[in-house]
């Protein structure tokens, strides 16, 4: 029996990709019907690639739908919503859009730290609502050039946050779970110790059980007072009532922060905090980024489904973790 759809399209990944993809293979676009995957359960008999991006995820009761299914292509570089465990047990490949957005979520964690320590939100509102004639001179900031970097998670985004650190004269060290010995920065086994030498502590590792509250109290109190972190990974890496304390108490000096752990949220809690610069989850949001994105989900489709093989699958390793 042929299937009636080769593709289901779990949601919109905006009209131009849509129509494209529709153009090009037998898709379900899955948002439209009001009547849920189970309507389809005949025409889904032998559908072989799902889309979705990591915002929607995918879990195990859509796997569960699809009986046939091969492969799914993600938007997005995280996978921490896409149950990777279900997918291996059934031998299924996964994709996720890495590499082209590695410049953009490094460019949004240096404004958010350029911003927490040079207060550039705050002087933006300073001048906006006439404090700057009113009250006068705006008070000084913090420094940035020639201090030290930390980074957390020296993947492609860490190494690209990394690299910037270069142009602003600062030495970079970092921590991952094993050292990467080509790699020219400094290592330091210890995410305590890191953040004890780091004036700047930036958060790129993956988000995801593994890693949830890898930056909690202690590491917080060792970056200290004069410290600022900035989080551009997954909301659940940083103990969020943590770092929340230490901004109040003034244990820690400033976070920019991208990521939160409810997401979306008001964060009323944060708005008093000047110190404090946060962004809706943006990192990749560039009209390039995104359609770069959008074309490496396309290209990853489409590869699939003439060849049986992914462009940018998720590796192995990371499908067993
Ligand atoms: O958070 C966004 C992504 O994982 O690409």
């Amino acid at each position: 029996m042929t299937a009636a759809y080769d593709v289901v399209q779990v949601a919109s990944l905006g009209p131009q990709f849509d129509e494209r993809l529709a153009a090009s293979c037998r898709v379900l676009q899955a948002w439209r019907e009001p009547r849920g995957l189970a309507a389809f359960s005949e025409e889904l008999r032998g559908l072989r690639v799902a889309v979705t991006s990591v915002r929607h995820g995918f879990t195990r009761s859509m796997f569960d739908a699809l009986p046939g299914l091969q492969a799914v292509c993600s938007w997005g570089v995280g996978h921490d919503t896409l149950d990777l465990r279900a997918a291996a047990a059934r031998g299924i490949r996964v994709s996720v859009t890495p590499d082209v957005l590695d410049d953009c979520v490094a460019d949004l964690a240096w404004a958010l730290l350029l911003s927490a320590a040079r207060r550039t939100a705050v002087g933006d509102r300073y001048v906006k609502t006439g404090q700057w004639r009113a009250l006068g001179q705006f008070p000084v900031a913090t420094r940035v050039s020639g201090k030290r970097l930390g980074v957390l998670g020296l993947g492609r985004i860490g190494e690209a946050i990394a690299r910037r650190g270069a142009g602003f004269d600062m030495e970079v060290r970092y921590h991952n779970r094993s050292p990467r010995p080509q790699s020219p920065y400094g290592y330091e086994a210890s995410l305590t110790d890191l953040a004890a030498w780091a004036d700047f502590l930036v958060v790129a590792c993956v988000g995801g059980a593994a890693t949830r509250h890898l930056v909690d109290a202690q590491v917080i109190r060792a970056l200290g007072p004069q410290g600022i972190l900035v989080n551009i990974a997954r909301g659940s890496v940083v103990d969020q009532a943590a770092a929340l304390a230490a901004l109040r108490s003034g244990e820690l000096g400033g976070a920019g922060l991208d990521v939160l752990e409810q997401e979306p949220t008001d964060a009323a809690e944060f708005a008093e905090l000047d110190q404090v610069s946060l962004m809706p989850h943006v990192g990749s949001a560039t009209r390039e980024t995104r359609a770069a994105m959008a074309e490496l989900v396309y290209d990853n489709v489409t590869e699939f489904l003439r060849t049986g093989r992914l462009l940018t699958p998720v590796p192995d390793r990371e499908m067993q973790a």
